[in-house]
């Protein structure tokens, strides 16, 4: 748990998380970016802006796991189309009315917000290998006055990302600092890079009941173990029972997605015509080369009495 009491002030660029890793902040105002590298070519970046993942590169930095769109904003003028933007306190459309986050955007606010970088720590796993710790905070003090006084709840969020040789590790951490409980969902709307979407198949969900957003948000239950994209796909799989999803390429698995505390998943491919109709998705045939697989708690609300803490995430880990 990353003590807020202290909140150490905006790095220096040259500070390092010590001897194993780079630490740096490139960039200023809502472009401002933290790179973190391993001293094996291992790196990550993070976005202020949303504390958004915008590349995540293992073996030894010459594999980029994330999809960007080319023409994603990367000037915090509206949310990023790729990488792992981070949804709170709501996942898609609000309710209509009558709930706190009614008068919010789709997705929330936390991905259009201006985070700040707390910190950096270093620590060698078990394998000895190098692993680099990045923590980000979000608290009401930061958000825009629309959000402010469209959720009037008092929170505090610390994202931490830690990179490891082969693995990505994002875990929020939502505390209630108001007087008064509130419900939320969180998602982390992860944008995976494929070679070739005709040759992915997304596994580990059999069985599993989800809502089919294509098919006028109708319930189904995933028949076999394989999910093949053949077409616009936008399900919500809930209260799944193993913790790992693959995503396998060509016969080879490719990445694994593990949940943490976090019990929904949607897998989502805009396919063609969906692709043309965001302006900031480019080039339009690239659904080709991205597979959304977003853990998250989305099914209901999680709720937390005043001073209680949420925490959960994922770990993605990167088999090439
Ligand atoms: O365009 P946005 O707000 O980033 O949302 C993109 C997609 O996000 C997915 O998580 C939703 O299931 C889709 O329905 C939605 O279209």
């Amino acid at each position: 748990m990353v003590d807020r009491t202290n909140r150490p002030s905006a790095l220096k660029a040259t500070d390092a998380a010590g001897p194993e890793a780079q630490v740096d902040i490139v960039g200023s105002g809502s472009s401002s970016k933290v790179i973190a590298t391993l001293p094996s070519g291992e790196s990550v970046e993070v976005l202020l802006f949303g504390a958004t993942v915008t590349s995540w590169k293992s073996n030894g930095g010459k594999t980029e796991n994330l999809w960007l769109s080319e023409k994603a904003a990367l000037d915090g003028s509206k949310a990023v189309r790729g990488g792992v933007p981070v949804v709170f306190p709501v996942f898609g459309p609000p309710p209509k009315s009558g709930h706190p986050t009614s008068t919010l955007p789709q997705h929330g606010f936390a991905r259009t917000s201006r985070w700040e970088f707390l910190g950096k720590s270093s620590a060698e796993d078990a394998l000895g290998s190098n692993s680099v710790k990045l923590d980000f905070g979000l608290y009401r003090s930061g958000l825009s006055e629309d959000a402010r006084e469209a959720w009037p709840l008092d929170f505090g969020l610390v994202y931490s990302v830690t990179l490891s040789k082969d693995s990505l590790q994002t875990i929020i951490n939502v505390r209630n600092e108001g007087q008064q409980s509130f419900e939320f969902q969180f998602l982390l709307h992860t944008y995976f890079k494929i070679q070739d979407i005709s040759k992915v198949a997304v596994n580990g969900l059999l069985g599993v009941t989800y809502v089919d957003k294509v098919l006028n948000a109708t319930e189904h239950k995933q028949s076999d173990n394989s999910i093949k994209i053949t077409g616009e796909v936008d399900r919500v799989y809930t209260s799944i029972p193993q913790d790992t999803t693959s995503i396998v390429e060509d016969g080879k698995p490719r990445f694994d997605v593990v949940r943490d505390n976090l019990q929904d998943t949607v897998v989502w491919n805009p396919w063609i015509e969906k692709a043309k109709s965001m302006g900031d998705f480019s080039p339009d045939d690239d659904y080709k080369h991205m597979i959304c697989v977003e853990v998250g708690t989305v099914q209901g609300w999680q709720k937390l009495e005043k001073g209680e803490v949420f925490e959960g995430g994922q770990t993605i880990k990167s088999l090439l």
